[in-house]
């Protein structure tokens, strides 16, 4: 395979490496994914996460597998595996589909790689677009070069405005309850140097109220065919709380992550993940042992609450994607 690398996956030529998201911001680990039954154990405990990078790497750990001589069957089981490593980032499906029935799937997964970090570029342009000059913006988990290929979906979005030389802060969620915002999104703004500030999830309201933001950027993981999707859990509020306030709420995606077979939000699968996540954080654990615990990863924002979807292709408001604009591409 003809190496490739991005900000949390590469690949050497001979092996497939992975940067342990979970051991970040304090440590960069890097770990090997070539095997897909390791990678499928480093996505589902989200050392490797984010919706269009887990498409990307489960393609990766499968041409490396290919190459290394698997079996027809070996391949087949495999790619299986890797689909069903996490149910709700439609990217992971996506990706897999086009690598089952790759005649050549080295050059499938380098492709998949290559159109990630396109899209990257094209959500990056048109969300740009829309940001002014000296605005407040405030986002959600985490959404950047961590979670892609390329630079990003929203945090793409953001980092184009502030290349471009626009005066923004960004407002970071630090998002529970695995802190991708607080642990991720933080790390990448202060690599970019882009001025911002990290709030708890339940602080955004008092920004909203008091003026400091006028538009908010998340990612998503699945976009049904009507407009709704689905997010990391807190999206919802999120949206609730900007249309109260009227402040502008854009979803950045790249079309991977539109399920064009899911006609509306209450057709998107849900991860519900291990109590424990709620109940502490890695050493940590500040409820009772055992607590009863819920723990939904993601939630459905509906498009009505939607001002605008930002796609590597365009930007489409509400009233476009409710006519159906996402079948017409
Ligand atoms: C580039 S959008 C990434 C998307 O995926 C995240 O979920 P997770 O951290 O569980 O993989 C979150 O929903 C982000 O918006």
């Amino acid at each position: 395979m003809q190496p490739f690398e991005s900000l949390g996956l590469r690949h050497d030529g001979r092996a497939l490496w992975v940067l342990d998201q979970t051991q970040l911001p304090d440590a960069e680990v890097w770990l090997e994914g070539s095997e897909p039954a390791a990678m499928i154990a480093l996505i589902q405990r989200l050392a490797v996460r984010g919706a269009p990078l887990i498409g990307v790497a489960a393609a990766a750990s499968l041409a490396t597998f290919a190459h290394r001589g698997a079996s027809a069957t070996e391949y087949s089981a495999a790619c299986a595996a890797l689909r069903a490593a996490r149910p709700t980032a439609v990217n992971l499906m996506w990706a897999m589909d086009r690598m089952k029935g790759a005649a050549d799937p080295v050059a499938e997964a380098e492709a998949i790689f290559a159109e990630d970090v396109r899209l990257c570029e094209g959500m990056a342009e048109h969300g740009a677009a829309l940001i002014q000059d000296g605005e407040g913006l405030l986002t959600h988990c985490n959404t950047g070069g961590l979670a892609t290929a390329g630079i990003g979906t929203a945090l793409g979005v953001i980092r184009r405005a502030h290349e471009q030389g626009k005066r923004i802060h960004v407002y970071a969620d630090e998002t529970r309850p695995l802190l991708q915002g607080g642990r991720l999104t933080a790390w990448e703004l202060r690599k970019l140097g882009i001025p911002s500030t990290l709030i708890t999830d339940s602080m955004a309201a008092l920004l909203l109220r008091d003026g400091k933001v006028q538009r908010v950027l998340v990612g998503s993981d699945r976009v049904a065919a009507n407009g709704d999707f689905a997010n990391k859990v807190g999206t919802y509020g999120l949206a609730v709380q900007a249309r109260h306030h009227g402040v502008p709420f854009h979803p950045v995606a790249p079309f991977s992550t539109v399920d064009l077979a899911c006609p509306d939000g209450a057709a998107i699968p849900i991860e519900l993940r291990d109590a424990a996540e709620v109940r502490g954080y890695g050493p940590w654990r500040w409820a009772p042992e055992g607590m009863p615990a819920w723990n939904p990863s993601f939630d459905v924002t509906p498009v009505d609450l939607v001002t605008s979807l930002v796609l590597d292709r365009g930007v489409f408001t509400a009233a476009q994607l409710r006519a159906g604009a996402l079948l017409a591409r």
